[in-house]
């Protein structure tokens, strides 16, 4: 489809969650924003973004809908993805208070438990400091029943993490090659830098992981 020199073309898993506002998140970061449904849709894209939402529902859309396989297959070519949210639990190799049955796309080497600041706050909204973004001060964060990542392999980059009190300290935006996951939501802010950094690794990605 496109070519690393053109506008890349992002996919938004489009199966459950918060797809419209990944597609104007998208848009506004350049890049030829679409939904993605079905294998052959996803074989059209570049990269895709996971959006946030439930994650045991859209982990059984996928298995039901013949995508999981193929986003898989993908991954392990080298797609970018970004995964916000319960698209973060999605590319967890590993996760934590999940349904018995429930399967992710995996890739990126980490435990994510889903629900942690619920405990706490089911929602709340924080000042990110992340990593990666050259300018514009901290992202605003937007957490809603969201996960964290409780542990990372050594391939693992950190990119934001929160601070509680004096000694608990939470992950919570991660990269592996090309792979990028927040527990947050950029997409319902307003602010597209942290899709346009993502759009960035697309280009950078080239379309030669198809
Ligand atoms: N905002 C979100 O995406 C919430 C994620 C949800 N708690 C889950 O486990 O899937």
């Amino acid at each position: 489809m496109s070519s690393s020199s053109s506008t890349p073309v992002v996919g938004v898993l489009a199966l459950q969650g918060d797809v419209r506002e990944h597609l104007v998140a998208l848009a506004e970061a350049d890049a030829l924003a679409r939904p993605v449904r079905r294998p052959e849709e996803l074989a059209e894209v570049d990269a895709i973004v996971i959006p946030g939402g439930e994650s045991t529902t859209m982990s059984k859309l996928a298995l039901l809908f013949g995508v999981m396989e193929p986003l898989r297959a993908r991954v392990a070519a080298g797609m970018p993805v970004y995964g916000t949210c319960a698209g973060m639990i999605m590319l967890a190799d590993k996760i934590l208070d999940g349904r018995d049955d429930q399967e992710t796309v995996g890739g990126i080497d980490m435990v994510v438990r889903r629900n942690a600041f619920g405990r706490q706050n089911e929602s709340f909204e924080q000042g990110v400091d992340f990593k990666g973004l050259a300018e514009g001060g901290p992202v605003h964060g937007v957490f809603i029943r969201a996960p964290w990542v409780e542990s990372v392999g050594a391939g693992v980059e950190v990119l934001a993490s929160l601070h509680e009190g004096t000694d608990a300290e939470h992950i919570v935006a991660v990269r592996q090659g090309n792979l990028l996951a927040t527990s947050f939501h950029p997409e319902l802010t307003g602010d597209h830098r942290v899709h346009a950094y993502f759009v960035e690794m697309v280009r950078a990605a080239g379309s030669h992981n198809k």
